[in-house]
């Protein structure tokens, strides 16, 4: 192990490790003979942005499929805990209830929204369970028994909320299949916001944004730590995102975990540049050049 590598500090004393949202410990995954997780440990400190990051293939999206119950890990375990100190183990739930139970979120690499369906009407779907809740899960809620009412009211006031906070609400009754690529991103975000998430999990968000939109991108995320305080998951390629707004990255490669530390130590621990130099000329020039730029943005 290089000298560098061992300056990291562990993760038992970092602060994402004090109170931790999310402690994965030892989850592996397994495909037939492949191993896309392997022994995967780490801490999302809450409130924190997290970043999850490593060449393609690494095992970045299998672990949130872990997180998000769409696949059920080998071997490990996944804790999630509330501000309320309710916690949960996520590998030990169906998909439905870690969304509305263990109140975590998350967004896809390919767009996922109801194209025929208004903004608006996207992001009241997205708060279908806190309604049908409300209606005491029968056709009585339909017929207007107030506390169904007041939880309808209460959805669309948060659905403008977050058209709002997402720079939308001009375009709240058009479809969202007509929006603009990267508003369509932003759609996706307010939807998961909608729920009320204690952890937000973010698959390649700025994947396909010009820089201006990744500019927005970072802005209205790091306003979602400071005001909503919820803590975020992301994968991200986009090293200008992942350096500007994350305050912890967790580097994968062959689903192992090769770094762990704040974006400074990730960024120069060789491991990482080894596994980045791996992938291909292009690509480690790109990510060369976006981490210069940063540096020299924040020099002067
Ligand atoms: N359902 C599956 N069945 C078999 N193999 C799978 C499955 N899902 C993922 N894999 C394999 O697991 C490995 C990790 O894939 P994964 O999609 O998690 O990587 P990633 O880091 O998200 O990659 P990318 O950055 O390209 O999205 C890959 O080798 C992939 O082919």
């Amino acid at each position: 192990m290089s000298a560098a590598f061992d300056t990291i500090a562990p993760e038992v004393a970092a602060p994402w490790a004090d109170d931790p949202v999310l402690t994965v410990e030892h989850v592996s995954m397994r495909f037939g003979g492949l191993v896309a997780v392997n022994d995967l440990s780490f801490s999302v400190g809450r409130g924190d942005i997290t970043a999850l990051i490593g060449p393609n293939g690494a095992g970045k999206t299998t672990v949130f499929n872990c997180i998000t119950g769409f696949y059920k890990p080998t071997q490990g375990m996944l804790l999630l805990k509330h501000a309320s100190g309710d916690s949960f183990l996520l590998e030990r739930m169906p998909d439905f209830r870690i969304s509305a139970k263990a109140k975590v979120a998350r967004t896809f690499q390919n767009i996922r929204l109801f194209s025929g369906m208004t903004l608006l009407e996207n992001l009241l779907v997205a708060q279908h369970n806190a309604l049908m809740i409300a209606s005491g899960m029968s056709i009585l809620g339909v017929l207007g028994v107030p506390t169904y009412k007041r939880a309808e009211k209460e959805a669309i006031e948060r659905a403008r909320y977050w058209l709002d906070r997402t720079g939308l609400t001009a375009r709240a009754d058009d479809p969202a299949g007509e929006l603009p690529y990267g508003a369509q991103r932003r759609l996706e975000i307010a939807r998961a916001m909608c729920t009320g998430p204690e952890l937000l999990c973010l698959d390649e968000p700025a994947a396909g944004l010009n820089p201006r939109e990744s500019a927005d991108l970072n802005a209205l995320l790091l306003g979602i730590r400071e005001t909503e305080k919820t803590s975020i998951l992301l994968i991200e390629h986009d090293m200008s995102v992942v350096m500007e707004i994350s305050d912890h990255v967790v580097v994968l490669e062959y689903g192992t975990k090769i770094s762990d530390g704040t974006p400074l130590e990730v960024r120069s621990d060789p491991r990482v540049i080894a596994a980045y130099l791996g992938v291909d000329d292009s690509e480690v020039e790109k990510v060369e050049e976006q981490l210069d730029e940063i540096a020299e943005e924040a020099a002067g």
